[in-house]
């Protein structure tokens, strides 16, 4: 629109750090915020985007085909580069935290699970000869797939899905079959109109015996003209909370045959005979899922970025109430309680960042393992992205709703990009593991850890548990960022072993272990997110410190103050904890409640500048209140005039309902 608006034009002339400066150490290096401009910048300088119309004010349908359009247009793009060698299948985690960040449609793309499940389900699943088919094919968009685990009747309890696929080795073929219509496939994405390939879980039988889930390779389209393949059945499930343009659907069998070479057989097999080869590690098989919890991770801080920059810019150049009589209007931004909701969004923003990377440094550092046949750490992965997972997204969701309120009314405009974020984020909390679910995954493993803790060694994420185990761990609270991990520990290993004595207590008095689980599982589903406090301060104080390293003294300065006030608020949030199990006192809380006071107040000054570094194009943003230069009054007018209702002065529903009605005549 041109001219920055007065008062954001004021918050940058103050900022006292180089934004570059941060949002190099944001996109991990020079080279890599350089790819990523160079991307968004092709992406965006594409006509065919402006031709569109607002995919808000579409039906269904018509979501769903404009959506199509454009991510043909940022899939082209994609395939491109990779054809020139710009991204490669080997640096699969980094092309999809790309497309993910650089995503421009609003609500989603029908080609998302194509990425985001069906490549990375052959990457952890299939052989190699069955990668080198199967990827050459999904990496060129030859074939388009989709994901189809969750049925109608069953989605976290996966052992339970009815799906069956028999082999039938006189024809060297699986059988796929939905014998219920709880068995059918329900949500998978891009089924409804887009894949014409899915990956299918089935329970896998041979040889007239059960073997449990195995994932297979369906097509379910073909190729040319796109009909449903006899046998399949599918469809879309409907408009949703949002995330219209993903295309979840359904999809059922009747007695499809496949080639037994479409199983995916990296670890298991079924030999042509049809005996049955198990997996070294069986859990290995539910490696695409670990995979994905990770992604999810990274996903979160493309939304809660885009959440905080709409929020805290808008927030600048709103203003309301003048504190002083016949005063100016503050700006919103200026109001302590305002600065509550915003900061540590900003702050949780940059500590997923650090986190997701550090997490995706261990699933690396893991897979490698697992790929030399040592499996030790594979539980405490999989604990580890359960608890990320559930935790992230909820902060994300908790952080992004918060966001909304903070703009008022106009956050709950489709126009301000947050009710779409809000959407994203609420699913996340849901897919890939509804995170209560994913919680006890981490507090099953929690419970084993505490019970062998004498007895073996501890891997590093939860090496904690010892030492602060001990008596004397903690005899002198100290309010200071190490201080809270310290403090953080302890309530972890507390609850987690408070979850351990009442669960013993229970089964001594008669009850079945599943029972005293189940009975506890409110305390162990908060022992795992205590557990997960600790994993979010430490890892973004280790990820701060080596940032602190690298940066100039005014930017550190800054992040300083970010840690600290992630810290103090998780403390603060967290006091019933602290003051429960460890020595904080009242005079300890209260210091920390003022330091946050403080906090809040040395902040202020560096809140537009830390979104601004978050270095999101206004193209990207597509939000009427958070553009870069903060003209949202005319943003929102100009939105507001493109409703299909300003088209008629007078609306065909007055004469035909509201006049009568009003004249008494209905
Ligand atoms: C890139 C595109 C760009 C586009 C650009 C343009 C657009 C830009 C914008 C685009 C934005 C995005 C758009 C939206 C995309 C939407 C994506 C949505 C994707 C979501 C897909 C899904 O939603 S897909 C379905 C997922 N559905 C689940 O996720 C089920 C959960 N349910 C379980 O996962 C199991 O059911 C559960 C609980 C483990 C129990 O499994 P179970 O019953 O077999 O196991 P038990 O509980 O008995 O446990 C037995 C022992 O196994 C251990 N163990 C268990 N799992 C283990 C593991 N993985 N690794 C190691 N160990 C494991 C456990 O710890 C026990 O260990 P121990 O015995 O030693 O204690
Ligand atoms: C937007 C979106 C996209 C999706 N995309 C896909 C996809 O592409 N492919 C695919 O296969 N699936 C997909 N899913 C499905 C998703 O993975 C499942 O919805 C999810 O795993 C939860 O399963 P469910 O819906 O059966 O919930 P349920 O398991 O029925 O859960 C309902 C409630 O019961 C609770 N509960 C269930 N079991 C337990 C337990 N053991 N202990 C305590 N509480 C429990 C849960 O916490 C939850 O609150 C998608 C879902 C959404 C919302």
């Amino acid at each position: 629109m041109g001219t920055v608006n007065e008062d954001l034009r004021r918050e940058r002339d103050k900022c006292t750090f180089d934004i570059t400066e941060l949002t190099t150490l944001f996109d991990g290096g020079k080279d890599k915020m350089l790819e990523r401009k160079e991307r968004e910048e092709l992406m965006v300088s594409k006509r065919e985007f402006e031709q569109g119309v607002c995919e808000d004010l579409l039906s269904h349908k018509g979501k769903y085909e404009e959506c199509m359009r454009k991510s043909i247009i940022t899939f082209g793009h994609i395939r491109q580069m990779q054809r020139e060698g710009k991204i490669k299948i080997t640096d699969y985690k980094d092309v999809l935290d790309c497309l993910l960040g650089s995503g421009n449609t609003r609500d989603g793309s029908p080609l998302a699970l194509h990425y985001m499940m069906f490549m990375p389900a052959i990457l952890s699943l299939a052989t190699t000869e069955q990668q080198e088919y199967w990827l050459s094919k999904a990496w060129d968009c030859k074939i388009i797939g989709s994901y189809a685990q969750t049925e109608l009747g069953h989605g976290t309890f996966i052992r339970g899905l009815e799906t069956i696929a028999t082999y039938d080795a006189t024809t060297k073929e699986f059988v796929l079959h939905s014998p219920t219509i709880t068995s059918y496939k329900w949500w998978p994405g891009g089924i409804g109109h887009t894949a014409n390939y899915s990956i299918v879980v089935a329970q896998l039988y041979t040889k007239g015996e059960c073997h449990g889930i195995h994932w297979f390779m369906v097509q379910v389209r073909d190729e040319e003209t796109h009909e449903t393949l006899p046998g399949i059945k599918l469809g879309d499930i409907g408009p949703k909370m949002g995330l219209q343009p993903v295309n979840n659907g359904f999809l059922g069998f009747e007695h499809v045959r496949i080639p037994r070479s479409h199983m995916l057989m990296k670890h298991a097999q079924v030999l042509e005979d049809g005996t049955y080869v198990k997996s070294s590690n069986q859990k290995l098989l539910y490696a695409a899922m670990v995979f994905v919890r990770v992604l999810i991770l990274s996903d979160m801080v493309n939304h809660l970025s885009k959440a905080v920059t709409i929020a805290t810019r808008y927030s600048a150049v709103r203003r309301q109430t003048p504190v002083i009589k016949g005063g100016p209007e503050l700006q919103i931004l200026d109001y302590a309680t305002h600065q509550h909701k915003l900061f540590i969004n900003i702050a949780s923003t940059y500590a997923i960042r650090i986190v997701a990377n550090k997490q995706w440094e261990i699933y690396y550092k893991v897979n490698d393992e697992v790929a030399n046949g040592n499996c030790t750490r594979l539980a405490e992965l999989h604990a580890l992205a359960c608890c990320l997972k559930a935790v992230g997204t909820s902060d994300a969701a908790s952080g992004v709703e918060r966001m909304r309120r903070a703009c008022g009314g106009q956050g709950y405009l489709q126009s301000s990009y947050l009710p779409q974020l809000g959407a994203f984020t609420a699913a996340a909390c849901t897919y890939e593991g509804d995170n209560t679910v994913l919680l006890l995954q981490t507090a099953r493993f929690l419970v084993k850890t505490w019970q062998q803790i004498d007895s073996s060694s501890l891997t590093p994420t939860v090496s904690y548990m010892k030492p602060a185990s001990a008596a004397r761990y903690l005899d002198r609270w100290e309010n200071s960022v190490e201080g809270i991990i310290h403090g953080l520990q302890v309530v972890a290993v507390k609850k987690i072993a408070g979850c351990v004595t009442v669960m013993e207590k229970r089964v001594q008095s008669g009850m079945a272990l599943e029972d005293a689980w189940n009975m506890t599982s409110v305390q162990l589903e908060a022992a795992a997110e205590a557990h997960c406090r600790v994993i979010l301060v430490t890892f973004f104080f280790e990820g701060i410190s080596e940032w602190l390293a690298k940066a100039s003294p005014p930017l550190r300065h800054v992040l300083q103050l970010l840690l600290e006030l992630y810290a103090v608020y998780w403390a603060l949030e967290k006091m019933v904890d602290l003051m429960k199990y460890t020595c904080i006192s009242g005079d300890d809380a209260e210091a920390l409640q003022s330091r946050y006071e403080q906090l809040l107040s040395s902040l202020r000054p560096h809140a537009v500048p830390l979104v601004d570094a978050l270095g999101i194009r206004d193209e990207l943003l597509q939000s009427t209140l958070g553009a870069y230069d903060g003209q949202v009054y005319e943003r929102l007018m100009q939105e507001a005039l493109k409703s299909p209702l300003n088209e008629d002065r007078v609306n065909q529903t007055f004469h035909k309902y509201l006049k009568p009605f009003m004249k008494g005549k209905l």
